[in-house]
């Protein structure tokens, strides 16, 4: 049924919606709080996104990723990150999820010791999606949420939930229903501002946060501003300062060199650092586009037992630890296989065996992206982890080393790993175009950040030149058209999700994969097209 427009105006914050249940979302208070976030933060976005973009001009010219020299002091001193709230002490398994009404009931009820609703990586970004979920977490918080299915299941949050941990978008995203004095809204600003002007009181009254991870930073500085933007926030909430608390993920290559400078600017509200191993392989990717000699195999072969990460997952630990923050492991791409025993069998081994060495190489803990492996990863954890976290294991073995970061991977390119990323990153996009933001492809879990790997990954093995299959037929942009046009063919007569923007999707991906430059992010052109 059409509904009329409304809109909403609350000293210059302006938001467009066709959905009169969003009123009492964007209230008027609740707008001009965001109004104040926008207008103390946005100079400070601009300037860090434009340091980004000199920071990657530098290592296309040539040069590599290091540890900062202005900076030494705050890695060579002794400090700590301010105490840790008892329901952040045990995060053994943590699941992750879109905002989505049933799935945030199920992960609240999966066992997990947290539960991060997530705004970002696994979330198209429609203003639907974004302030549905918002609806949802409010009803959470204030222990409301139900959902009856079409089959008439009734769900219902239990007696034992996960702790709820918030992921809002990075700080390169823009909202664009929302503007304040003509000038668009960061997402991030958008997503932490109304969840956090909604539940943060009923949450505090609780002991219970609000919680947040923080995803794609770059720099101290970038921490340095949500560390600001928060204690703006608890100021104009009346919360004690520093009871906002962060975890950050540390998911681009730039930010494992600043790791300690990362807690250090969030000292009075860190609780640990995350390893995304998904967007910190795009990142290597990224960072390092214009060095031939840094190329990635395909992505089956890039495992967090290859030298590059292994070095950043065992610096994180030790970096941690030194800190009294967490160091919590990150994403087996697997989940569960229904009908077929085998594969489930070997799908479940290699997630057991990711756990296995997150838990012996000294991680507090995991996460997980189905209910169906909390358990799975929990007794990894349970065997190997009998206090709530590891923080005595120091892991004073590792070497803080700019090579080791970098490592060169080596590998192989193979027809099929080569098809795959045109098949990831065209199914992935056409679903994200039609409001979903992960989706099962050949029984392994994609997200942004996962498709980020397979577009860059093409635009990388095409534009270096003369690279080879290993039957030495040539990679170059006849296959990859070649390939493109197939699985859009077949997306589009399919029934899978996606097929409706099958031809919107190839677009993109052309476009992004023939241009001159690997783009920045994927989901920044894409946001144009989404509803
Ligand atoms: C790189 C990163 O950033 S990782 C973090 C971001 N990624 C994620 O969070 C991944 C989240 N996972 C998912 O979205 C889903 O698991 C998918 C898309 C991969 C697979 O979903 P489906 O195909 O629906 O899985 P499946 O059919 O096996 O689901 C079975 C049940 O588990 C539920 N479920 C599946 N995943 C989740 C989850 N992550 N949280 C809560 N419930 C879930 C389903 O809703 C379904 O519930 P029902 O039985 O009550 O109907
Ligand atoms: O956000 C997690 C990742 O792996 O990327
Ligand atoms: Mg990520």
């Amino acid at each position: 049924m059409a509904v009329p427009s409304e809109k909403f105006v609350s000293q210059s914050a302006e938001i467009h919606t066709d959905h009169p249940g969003y009123a009492d979302i964007l209230t008027s208070e609740a707008l001009a709080f965001l109004a104040r976030l926008h207008r103390y933060a946005e100079p400070r976005r601009q300037s860090l996104l434009q340091a980004r973009r000199q920071r990657q001009a530098r290592y296309d010219a040539g040069c590599l990723p290091d540890f900062r020299v202005d900076t030494r002091a705050i890695r060579e001193s002794e400090w700590t990150v301010a105490p840790i709230p008892a329901a952040l002490q045990d995060r053994r398994v943590e699941i992750t999820g879109p905002v989505e009404r049933k799935m945030i009931i199920n992960a609240l009820n999966s066992g997990a010791k947290v539960f991060m609703a997530d705004f970002e990586d696994s979330s198209a970004p429609s203003f639907a999606n974004q302030l549905e979920g918002q609806i949802h977490l409010r009803d959470a918080v204030n222990g409301t949420l139900e959902y009856r299915s079409p089959e008439g299941k009734h769900y219902r949050v239990g007696s034992d939930p996960a702790v709820l941990v918030v992921r809002p978008r990075g700080w390169h995203l823009p909202e664009r229903h929302v503007s304040v004095d003509g000038e668009t809204m960061a997402g991030a600003l958008v997503d932490f501002g109304l969840f956090v002007f909604h539940n943060a009181r009923t949450l505090q009254a609780r002991d219970l946060g609000p919680y947040f991870y923080l995803p794609k930073l770059e720099a101290m500085e970038e921490a340095a501003l949500w560390d600001e933007v928060m204690a703006l926030a608890e100021d104009e909430l009346g919360l004690p300062c520093g009871s906002m608390k962060a975890t950050v993920l540390i998911e681009t290559l730039p930010a494992v060199f600043q790791m300690h400078e990362i807690l250090h600017a969030l000292r009075r509200r860190a609780v640990g650092l995350n390893c995304g191993r998904w967007d910190y392989i795009f990142s290597y990717l990224k960072t390092l586009r214009g060095h031939r000699d840094r190329l990635l195999p395909e992505r089956g072969q890039v495992v967090m037992t290859v030298p590059f990460l292994k070095a950043y997952s065992e610096l994180l630990i030790q970096t941690c630890h030194r800190r009294g923050a967490f160091a919590m492991g990150g994403m087996a791409a697997q989940i569960p296989i229904k009908g077929d025993d085998e594969a489930n069998d070997n799908a479940m081994a290699k997630v057991r065996a990711d756990k296995l060495r997150e838990v012996q190489a000294g991680h507090d803990g995991t996460w997980v992206a189905h209910p169906a492996l909390v358990p799975v990863a929990k007794e990894i954890f349970d065997r190997h982890m009998p206090s709530p976290n590891q923080l005595h294991v120091r892991r004073e073995d590792v070497e803080a080393n700019r090579d080791a970061l970098i490592a060169p991977c080596g590998g192989t390119i193979s027809r099929a790993g080569f098809d795959n990323n045109v098949e990831v990153a065209l199914r992935y996009t056409a679903a994200w175009l039609e409001g979903l933001g992960c989706v099962p492809i050949h029984h392994l879990m994609e997200d942004a950040a996962t498709a980020e790997i397979a577009r860059a990954q093409l635009w990388q093995w095409l534009h270096h030149g003369s690279l080879e299959f290993p039957d030495h037929a040539p990679i170059d942009f006849a296959w990859f058209d070649h390939a493109l046009a197939a699985h859009t063919h077949r997306l589009r007569e399919s029934s899978l999700p996606g097929a409706r923007r099958a031809d919107d999707a190839a677009q993109l991906l052309a476009t992004l994969t023939h241009a001159d430059q690997l783009g920045d992010f994927l989901t920044l052109p894409a946001y144009a097209q989404l509803a």
